[in-house]
């Protein structure tokens, strides 16, 4: 499936991009069925904190965070949302920034993708032995609104020990620059994890009662070390879970539709119990060795 040039490019660089891994057709049917989710959705009914006015919000959105593991649920763009009034400024097909992130395991359009003949052979060209999917996400990048995605390294959300943890970030639309593409720092995936999410373990005394804190140190990245990998509609980026990368805000008339799921290995290698994402069920393998 990869060439040694893209292999190279992983090696090098901490991401490549495959061309055409899936079609446009493939994209058309994963849009309409999150626009068939969207549309059974009931946001003033979601148990999500964005609409409660009562109750500690930070508990609620935390609550309905880790519950989402296993689950499809709705996030909403915080410019969709009214200061006042809570409630959402537009039509909920333009207010949602991302669905998750049980996907792969729930909507039978995302699993095929998911579990696809070309992802099997991707994730044994990059030497996984036992790989498992561990979680998924629809983000939009909805036009005008679409919040950037501050620079991070997977590994901090998704920790396991040694770390081998990769993401296929699958564009559904062409995403350029100006609807908010991703950006690299080529080479970042030979640092270390410095930062990581985890569900806080003295939540009664620390932190204001926080669920979830971040541990360590807060990198500070410079722009100038950013490139931009635009790519078309059914093309994927293969993203090492060390690698910096991030996004920005979408101020674009044309949303900027992505599917993105993440790549563990269970061979020799422990998923932390400390992430804040634990599912009730095992994660799916790919394959066996
Ligand atoms: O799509 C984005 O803007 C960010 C996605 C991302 O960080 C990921 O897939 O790991
Ligand atoms: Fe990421």
């Amino acid at each position: 499936m990869l060439t040694q040039e893209q292999i190279q490019h992983f090696s090098k660089n901490g991401y490549l991009v495959v061309e055409q891994l899936i079609t446009r057709d493939d994209c058309e049917k994963l849009k309409e069925s999150v626009k068939q989710l969207i549309d059974k959705w009931d946001p003033e009914n979601d148990s999500s904190c964005v609409f409660s006015t009562t109750g500690n919000r930070e508990q609620s959105t935390s609550r309905y965070f880790l519950d989402s593991a296993d689950k499809i649920s709705f996030f909403m763009e915080a410019g969709a949302i009214d200061p006042n009034t809570k409630k959402m400024n537009r039509d909920k097909h333009h207010g949602v920034n991302k669905i998750g992130h049980a996907l792969h395991t729930l909507e039978p359009q995302f699993k095929k993708v998911s579990f696809s003949d070309k992802v099997k052979s991707i994730v044994r060209d990059l030497n996984y032995v036992n790989p498992a999917i561990c979680q998924s996400m629809h983000i939009f990048k909805q036009a005008e609104i679409g919040a950037k995605v501050v620079p991070h390294q997977d590994g901090s959300y998704l920790f396991n020990e040694p770390l081998k943890i990769m993401g296929i970030w699958i564009a559904l639309e062409d995403a350029t620059i100006e609807n908010g593409c991703l950006w690299f720092i080529p080479g970042s995936q030979t640092q270390p994890i410095k930062r990581r999410y985890i569900r806080n373990p003295n939540q009664e005394e620390f932190d204001e009662g926080k669920m979830l804190v971040y541990v360590g140190e807060t990198e500070q990245y410079d722009d100038k070390d950013f490139v931009p990998v635009e790519v078309k509609a059914g093309d994927a980026i293969v993203i090492h879970g060390q690698a910096v990368h991030k996004s920005e805000q979408n101020t674009s008339p044309l949303s900027r539709q992505i599917y993105t799921f993440h790549i563990i290995e269970m061979d020799n290698s422990v998923y932390s119990k400390e992430n804040w994402l634990q599912t009730k069920e095992p994660f799916p393998l790919i394959y066996d060795a």
